[in-house]
């Protein structure tokens, strides 16, 4: 798994890999560049010295972040397109991440999204499935557990779809629960892990304290407080941002973190995260373990490992909103 300190190495590896000669071409895309995660998860990704062609696209605005970014002395190339332009933008792409579609306001869960951003994503997996076949999919916008489910039917519906390339980002869910646990239990944050499955709303987020390294005893409560903040890390940004959007800067991070693990897969260094896909782990046909990245996308499909009690009776309980979700995202594509 990459973690923080990887994140400075390639920052700090980007100016001087400018010069660089030999490594791989790898284009990658963002559709929804200009928004607010799109923004600073552009700039990131053109610090990745593994990205030698960077292309933004979005409704409007990405010409000027194109602009902007591109002047940073680092190897990747950076297009900005509009609008008309989403064709160009994806083709010949490794990596497409798609953070496109509107946030949540407060009050709101991630299904209330479903409305706008269900078309918004169907859309942008057709396009790619068009123009960059074969291309990995990372999808950010909400509600994830539908929305991947959304960008597999529709390309099944094309022809195109490989159950390897298209991965629901559920990075900032791992990202929270380190952080968390870290700042509880008084331990290096950079020295902990803790696998987080399921799915990315609510109670479907299921971290596994109980495989969580270092060992810390938690008691119940500590146990039960851990686990529902970090299922509602996403609320609780939302309701501190008081109406102006969720979580963006954490959530650029974490997808510029999983985009760097998804590219050492495809350039032949084997790399393990957290992802919600197709899966056979439990009875949902989607769902976010741990899996095995390598040079075709997801390679491998962990399964959970041995659960504590708590755990069995929190899978349990989040399974049927989780299979409503996805059964929601396949009906969409079928009945349009
Ligand atoms: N997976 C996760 O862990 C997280 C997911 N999200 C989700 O990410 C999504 C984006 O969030 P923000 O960046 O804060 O929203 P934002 O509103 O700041 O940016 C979204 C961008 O998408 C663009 N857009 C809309 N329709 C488009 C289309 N058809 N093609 C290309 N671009 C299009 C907009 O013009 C805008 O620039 C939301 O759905 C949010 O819920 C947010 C945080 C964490
Ligand atoms: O909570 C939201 O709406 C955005 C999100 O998915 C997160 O921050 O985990």
């Amino acid at each position: 798994m990459v973690n923080s300190a990887s994140l400075l190495q390639w920052a700090a590896q980007a100016s001087r890999s400018f010069s660089s000669t030999g490594t791989q071409q790898r284009k990658v895309a963002v559709l929804g560049a200009a928004g607010g995660i799109g923004q600073p998860l552009s700039l990131l990704l053109k610090l990745n010295a593994q990205i030698t062609h960077l292309s933004l696209y979005d409704m409007a605005g990405t010409p000027g972040v194109a602009a902007d970014i591109s002047h940073c002395n680092t190897k990747a190339q950076v297009k900005g397109y509009d609008q008309d332009k989403l064709a160009e933008a994806v083709r010949g792409c490794d990596l497409v991440i798609i953070p496109a579609g509107v946030p949540r306001k407060p009050g709101m869960t991630r299904d209330d999204l479903f409305k706008i951003n269900a078309g918004i994503v169907k859309s942008l997996a057709e396009a790619v499935g068009k123009h960059a076949p074969g291309a990995i999919l990372n999808i950010i916008s909400n509600p994830v557990n539908s929305t991947v489910p959304i960008a597999a039917e529709a390309l099944r519906k094309m022809g195109v779809y490989d159950k390897r390339k298209v991965l629901g980002v559920t990075t900032l869910d791992v990202v929270r629960a380190k952080t968390f646990y870290a700042e509880k239990k008084g331990l290096d944050v950079s020295a902990v892990d803790v696998p987080v499955v399921g799915g990315h709303a609510g109670i479907t987020i299921l971290p596994l304290f109980s495989q969580a390294s270092p060992q810390a005893s938690l008691t119940a409560e500590e146990l039960d407080a851990l686990t529902k903040r970090t299922q509602d890390g996403g609320t609780e940004v939302v309701t501190a941002k008081a109406g102006k959007g969720s979580a963006t800067l954490s959530m650029a991070y974490a997808a510029a973190l999983f985009a760097d693990s998804v590219l050492r897969g495809l350039n032949g260094t084997p790399t393990y995260e957290y992802t919600y896909v197709e899966s056979s782990v439990t009875e949902s046909p989607f769902f976010a373990s741990k899996v095995k990245l390598s040079t075709e996308g997801v390679e491998k499909v962990y399964d959970l490992g041995t659960l504590s009690d708590y755990e069995k009776a929190a899978l349990k309980t989040m399974m049927p909103e989780l299979l409503q979700s996805v059964e929601k995202g396949v009906e969409f594509v079928k009945n349009s």
